[in-house]
């Protein structure tokens, strides 16, 4: 019988300036959430890298052939369990991108994603930000089957964009996973939020996976990984502090609300559409 579910870990790492330790933290938290009956272990946004644009070429790799990703696809095969690899710098020839590999337990790559909407804000006074100095954005919306569950994947500011999530939710996705990296400013004001928006329109489960707070670092997270259900609500969360947050996902309920709140089969799709393009490029 198909599963109905999936107990997912979302690791909330410190990441610091050293490269093999920040990996080395990494896989040593997945095998702890194996052991704590995690079945998929989400990383955050830039987990082997400190976020900054001045730190992504130094820290970048290949995929699927980099260090990262070797040690990625080992700790999946040897604790068994499927890992969404947060995202690493990724070096394609002259370009970089924000990417995302998925492991599934046997080690074998399951998904690679590349960040399709780029972090550019600037808020005077506060955070100015602009990856697309260096980093080109990625052209394809992935998803990954897994236990019968299709997941769809996002990277951060790729959250603030609902045409992205009400495409993979059309897809067939049941669960979208963001491995993010919100700051001091727009943390406070809209991680959840837009969570919890996601997951409420789209009525299907949201994981964000934030790495730790580190108020001495160029670029200070905002932390507070966290679940939501397809209702709308927190069904779990950590604070600014490493830990892992480990929750069941129950199909059931995603079930339960299409069903109950059919808004899906509602749109008026003869008045306008969302349409996915550019998919091969
Ligand atoms: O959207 C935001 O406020 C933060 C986004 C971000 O930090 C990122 O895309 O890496």
């Amino acid at each position: 019988m198909m599963k109905r579910g999936l107990k997912i870990a979302l690791v909330q790492l410190s990441v610091g300036l050293d490269k093999s330790k920040n990996v080395a933290t990494a896989i040593s938290e997945i095998h702890k959430a194996k052991e704590k009956g995690a079945e998929l272990v989400a990383l955050p946004e830039c987990f082997n890298s400190p976020y900054g644009t001045k730190y992504f070429d130094e820290y970048a790799e290949e995929v699927p052939s980099g260090e990262t990703c070797r040690a990625l696809s080992k700790a999946a095969a040897e604790a068994g369990v499927c890992v969404v690899g947060g995202t690493v710098p990724e070096r394609c020839g002259s370009q970089l991108y924000n990417t995302c590999t998925v492991w599934d337990a046997s080690g074998k790559l399951l998904a690679s994603y590349r960040k399709i909407h780029l972090f550019d804000i600037d808020i005077p006074g506060k955070i100015t930000f602009k990856e697309s100095d260096v980093l080109s954005p990625g052209n394809q919306l992935t998803t990954f089957d897994y236990h019968g569950i299709k997941i769809g994947l996002g990277i951060c500011y790729d959250l603030r964009f609902n045409e992205m999530a009400h495409l993979l939710a059309k897809e067939g996705c049941s669960l979208l996973i963001y491995p993010g990296a919100f700051n001091m400013t727009t943390g406070p004001r809209h991680w959840e939020l837009l969570g919890r928006a996601r997951a409420l329109d789209q009525q299907l489960w949201v994981a964000l996976a934030s790495p730790a707070r580190d108020a001495h670092a160029q670029y200070v997270a905002w932390g507070h990984s966290l679940l939501v259900g397809p209702w709308g609500a927190v069904v779990a969360g950590l604070d600014e502090k490493p830990g892992t947050l480990i929750a069941q996902i129950d199909l059931k309920d995603v079930e339960e609300v299409r069903s109950q709140i059919p808004v899906g089969k509602q749109r008026r799709t003869d008045l306008y559409d969302t349409v996915t393009k550019s998919k091969h490029k």
